[in-house]
């Protein structure tokens, strides 16, 4: 397939708005969230934030190709623009698959519905504004939590993958992608420096950086990869492989 060289995953027009979120000074940093203004600059600034979002997420809808069953959903829980949900939905071969994208926000969701409604491929989707939380996951070969998870109450993401598994048919998977934690101080420091590189060389100023920092601080809390692999068998999950 064709893979234009950015954004690959969302539709071409919505391409343009370039992240500038933090950019001006603030004297006061609020919690980040995902509102108008965010979405607005969603696929910029997750590309220009998130090394590999875009090899991540297309390589979701590969995985998707290759595990999705006859006649059953998968889910993009977290789908804000629908980039995961589209990348799915190109690969999905299988007869009889639906997707279901979920996210709470509005913002996102409302412009998700455009992405999706300008695409072309077949398998339908259903959108829904709600809580992944609230969401009784059934009959799933694949479920994605594409950086999400991180932004879930650490007391309440076992319930969540917990959910996810009793939801999951034989031979179904759960696509995880998580900014993570290292409990060796020198590693995290060694990856904390190389993050900022990324996104200085992605344009972004000192300030921005360290004002989107402050502004994620209580919000986007990343688990060590021992903590995530201990949840998922908690979970029920049998294995648990690093793919990327
Ligand atoms: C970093 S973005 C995810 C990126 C997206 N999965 C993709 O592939 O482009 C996190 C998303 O999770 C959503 N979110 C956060 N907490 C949520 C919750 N409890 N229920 C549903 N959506 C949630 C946010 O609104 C936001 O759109
Ligand atoms: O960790 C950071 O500094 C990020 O910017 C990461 C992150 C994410 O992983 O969700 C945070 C918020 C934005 O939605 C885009 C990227």
């Amino acid at each position: 397939m064709n893979a234009p060289e950015s954004h690959q995953n969302f539709p071409k027009e919505r391409n343009r708005s370039r992240d500038s979120v933090y950019a001006a000074p603030r004297e006061k940093i609020g919690d980040f969230v995902f509102d108008e203004t965010v979405a607005d600059v969603f696929p910029d600034m997750i590309q220009r934030s998130v090394p590999g979002y875009d090899t991540i997420t297309s390589l979701i809808g590969v995985l998707a190709g290759r595990y999705a069953q006859p006649n059953s959903t998968c889910y993009d829980l977290g789908c804000s623009l629908g980039a995961a949900t589209l990348s799915m939905r190109r690969r999905l071969h299988q007869p009889g698959c639906r997707i279901v994208a979920v996210d709470n926000s509005e913002a996102m969701i409302r412009r998700c519905r455009q992405n999706i409604d300008a695409d072309a491929s077949a398998p339908p989707v259903d959108i829904l504004c709600t809580d992944i939380l609230d969401v009784k996951i059934r009959n799933a070969s694949v479920v994605v939590l594409n950086f999400i998870l991180q932004f879930i109450h650490p007391e309440q993401r076992l319930q969540a993958l917990s959910n996810i598994y009793q939801g999951l048919l034989p031979g179904g998977i759960l696509i995880l992608s998580e900014k993570i934690r290292f409990s060796d101080l020198k590693q995290q420091t060694f990856h904390t420096e190389m993050h900022y590189a990324f996104k200085k060389d992605n344009g972004y100023s000192d300030l921005e950086i360290s004002q989107k920092r402050a502004a994620l601080e209580k919000v986007l809390i990343p688990e060590t990869l021992t903590e995530h692999r201990e949840r998922l068998l908690a979970a029920g999950f049998a294995r648990c492989d690093v793919w990327f």
